[in-house]
């Protein structure tokens, strides 16, 4: 069979990445669509600023949806860990990039991640590793939010899982309502979450300046 990978981009580990290159046959695909794209713009796609950017904007989108090739489920399942603890394992301040899918524009911010172990706890690198996966895709917040929590829930099966995301969302600050500084926060909870005491020190934990 032909190759038509190049130019890796994900980290080839453990088989997380099913397609871990660009695919050189949707590369030419999109950009030729780009080339189109920045002709009708108005634009000429044969300057030299302009030349490689139908190719640049392919692999780039490509990279910015490759968490449709990730299976967050198996991410979690390759690091699961037989251990006799029972607080609450908080990890705040993940980074997130995602795009909306009305707009393709991007949404960025902060996830807050908390679970009660039931027997098992995760390595924490993995934690950060399934919001990627979920937020590699076009998304809306409140989906990324509920996603997260469930993979938790039904891979990890903890006593709880507790998910507060809040993002800015470019589609609001460079177009349309044109608001620079509004943050949204989703927040999705499982199981222990649902009592007010230990939601409240989630919530006093993320929200602690501990540092
Ligand atoms: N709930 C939710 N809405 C989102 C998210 N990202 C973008 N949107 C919204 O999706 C909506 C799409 O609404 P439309 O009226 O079809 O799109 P539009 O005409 O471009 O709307 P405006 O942005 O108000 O100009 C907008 O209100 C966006 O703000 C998200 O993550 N969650
Ligand atoms: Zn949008």
């Amino acid at each position: 069979m032909e190759d038509h990978t190049i130019d890796n981009f994900g980290e080839e580990n453990e088989g997380y990445i099913k397609i871990d290159r660009y695919n050189t046959v949707k590369t030419r695909s999109i950009s030729n669509h780009y080339t189109d794209i920045l002709s009708q713009l108005g634009e000429n796609p044969q300057r030299e600023g302009l030349i490689k950017t139908p190719e640049r904007v392919a692999k780039a989108l490509q990279y910015l949806t490759h968490g449709y090739d990730l299976d967050p489920a198996k991410i979690l399942r390759s690091a699961m860990f037989k251990e006799d603890y029972s607080q609450m394992v908080v990890v705040k301040d993940i980074e997130v990039y995602s795009m909306c899918e009305h707009h393709m524009l991007p949404f960025f911010g902060k996830a807050h991640i908390a679970y009660i172990p039931n027997g098992h706890i995760v390595g924490l690198s993995k934690i950060p590793r399934i919001v990627d996966a979920f937020a590699r895709r076009l998304q809306v917040q409140e989906r990324l939010t509920n996603e997260i929590r469930d993979c938790i829930q039904e891979t990890l099966q903890p006593a709880g899982v507790a998910v507060v995301i809040e993002c800015q969302h470019m589609c609001m600050a460079m177009r349309g309502i044109q608001k620079q500084n509004s943050v949204t926060t989703t927040s999705a909870f499982t199981g222990e979450f649902a009592h007010d005491r230990t939601r409240a020190e989630f919530l006093r934990l993320i929200t602690a300046n501990l540092h």
